[in-house]
């Protein structure tokens, strides 16, 4: 090992200056920084690999809805999901090395103190998204890897989520799908055309998706052209140029589309009623929206996607008369008025955790249907195994075989905006609603999200799934004394995992309210930092 890392090493170098931390979403900063820290992602992955007996471990390369010139890189483990928690230290510690013998000493704590045995064949499964910095980051990557005679399979570009797929087929003896691009395509186009096909639908779906100029765009037209067009009036992705990789999340995107609360660019002659949607750069995330008659721009968030999935899967439970629970997870960032209708008037269980969506994806597998979204458009749904012991494609009975591919199209590593966007447009179309009813169940509290750049955001600590702080002390309750001044006011502060800075988060009744709020808690954020 020592002998190949030497080798391998050459040319990697830990910047100065720079600390690394692997965050709510993987290592993610400018590309330029990074080359040392995938690398020693590289080893990291082999090293995990071989402790899970050789299993496949996945490492994507992306800064999802970050600007062009970030780049960062993540871990999926052998089910698909994130990395787990546990193993997200060493990987800081590896990317936090500043000598070639330091990095040597911290591999060998990682292997005694885990007993790995370096005979085991590492296995990786490597994809990345579009960005111009991908492929160099991507060879220093497998230098990392190599470092253990990996046995490496490349897929080139994908999707975040076509990665965590790929890696649990490859770890599933064929049960979960093919592990390769067809085997997903496939898998999901099966199930989309067996629930239009079995619940008799026979108006055609439109969509208009804007991409947000990244790895989303072929993907989803690779998907639809190929196999599912016949069921699409009309089929059209915007913002689908990967070619120029300064355009990736630029005016567009599901990011820019939440944020900003508008139409992104180049939607053609938007027209009322029309549903449009947006990916964020890596495709895991996705937004619906579309425009009133008075031109009105209306969003249709994770909250939103939530509530939809919660209503229309309590009604297929009913008809298949199977007993199983149905429960819904969100962060503090879900509107409160979605929390109020979920829990008052569907009546679901909801459950709040930190930020991040391994927390919320933790939380859901406590459910037979566990639905969790963040409200930037993030989520999934996940089924128990009980559920699907239950479910089959054979069932005489319609809402069980209905409820059997709806496991399959959903995508259940991780959200998927691919697999999200068919489910949507099927549930619609099983509903009889049009964007318009969607959006009718409930009105959105005018809300306001704010970044506070502060010298330590590591100063605010939080607690109670983040709604309250804990230091600076005295800050909560300052923060408490202002949202009592306003009706149906909320407000949270917290550090940013992915960012340089503190986030204020603010609603009220009113929008000029949730501005003054969220306005007023920024600047005791500012007072106390
Ligand atoms: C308010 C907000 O949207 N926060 C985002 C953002 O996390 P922060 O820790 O807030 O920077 O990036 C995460 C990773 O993409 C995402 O999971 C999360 O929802
Ligand atoms: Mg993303």
């Amino acid at each position: 090992m020592e002998l190949s890392l030497k080798k391998l090493s050459q040319g990697h170098l830990k910047p100065n200056n720079v600390t690394f931390q692997y965050g709510t979403a993987g290592f993610r900063m400018k590309a330029s920084l990074l080359d040392y820290v995938v690398f020693t992602t590289g080893i990291l992955a082999a090293l995990r690999s071989k402790y899970l007996q050789g299993k496949t471990i996945g490492i994507m390369i992306t800064a999802s809805h970050n600007p062009p010139e970030d780049n960062g890189v993540k871990l999926v483990d052998p089910m698909g999901e994130m990395l787990a928690q546990t193993w997200e230290a060493h990987a800081t510690t590896l990317a936090n090395t500043s000598s070639i013998e330091a990095l040597i000493d911290e591999i060998i704590k990682i292997v005694d103190l885990f007993e790995i045995d370096l005979k085991t064949q590492s296995s990786v499964f490597i994809a990345r998204d579009s960005r111009e910095s991908g492929p160099a980051l991507l060879k220093s990557t497998i230098d990392g890897l190599n470092v253990f005679d990996s046995a490496i399979r490349d897929f080139g570009l994908l999707t975040t989520p076509q990665l965590h797929y790929l890696v649990r087929a490859g770890n599933s003896n064929g049960s979960f799908g093919h592990p390769s691009s067809e085997g997903y395509y496939a898998k999901l186009s099966i199930a989309f055309k067996q629930i239009y096909k079995i619940n008799g639908l026979n108006n055609k779906i439109s969509i208009i998706v804007d991409a947000a100029n990244g790895i989303g765009a072929p993907k989803v037209q690779e998907l639809i052209h190929d196999n599912i067009l016949e069921y699409f009036d009309h089929f059209l992705v915007v913002n689908n140029n990967i070619e120029n990789p300064r355009l990736l999340n630029y005016n567009c995107g599901a990011d820019f589309v939440k944020t900003n609360q508008k139409l992104p660019e180049n939607i053609p002659n938007p027209e009322p009623f029309n549903l449009y949607c947006s990916f964020d750069g890596d495709a895991d995330r996705i937004v619906f929206y579309y425009i009133t008659e008075e031109k009105h721009f209306q969003l249709l968030d994770g909250d939103k996607i939530s509530t939809l999935l919660a209503s229309y899967f309590i009604k297929l439970i009913k008809l298949t008369g199977l007993d199983l629970s149905v429960g819904v997870v969100q962060t503090a960032y879900a509107n409160g008025a979605s929390t109020k209708y979920l829990s008052e008037v569907l009546k679901v269980p909801v459950e709040c955790t930190p930020t991040g969506v391994k927390h919320l994806h933790h939380v859901a597998q406590n459910f037979d249907i566990g639905i969790y979204f963040e409200a930037n458009g993030h989520g999934t749904v996940l089924f128990s195994d009980n559920l699907l012991n239950k479910v089959s494609p054979t069932s005489s009975n319609l809402s069980i075989k209905t409820l059997y591919y709806l496991t399959e199209l959903i995508n259940q590593t991780v959200g998927d905006a691919i697999s999200d966007c068919l489910t949507i447009l099927l549930i619609l179309k099983l509903l009889d609603n049009g964007p318009n009813e969607w959006n009718s169940n409930y009105q959105d509290l005018p809300n306001k999200l704010l970044k506070v750049i502060v010298n330590d955001r590591n100063l605010f600590k939080t607690t109670n799934a983040e709604r309250t702080l804990v230091q600076p002390k005295g800050l909560q309750m300052k923060i408490d004394e202002k949202v009592n001044q306003y009706p149906n006011g909320r407000s949270f502060v917290r550090a940013s995992g992915t960012e340089d800075a503190v986030r204020v988060y603010a609603e009220a009744a009113t929008k000029d309210d949730s501005i003054a709020l969220a306005d007023q808690v920024a600047e005791l954020v500012k007072e106390f930092s």
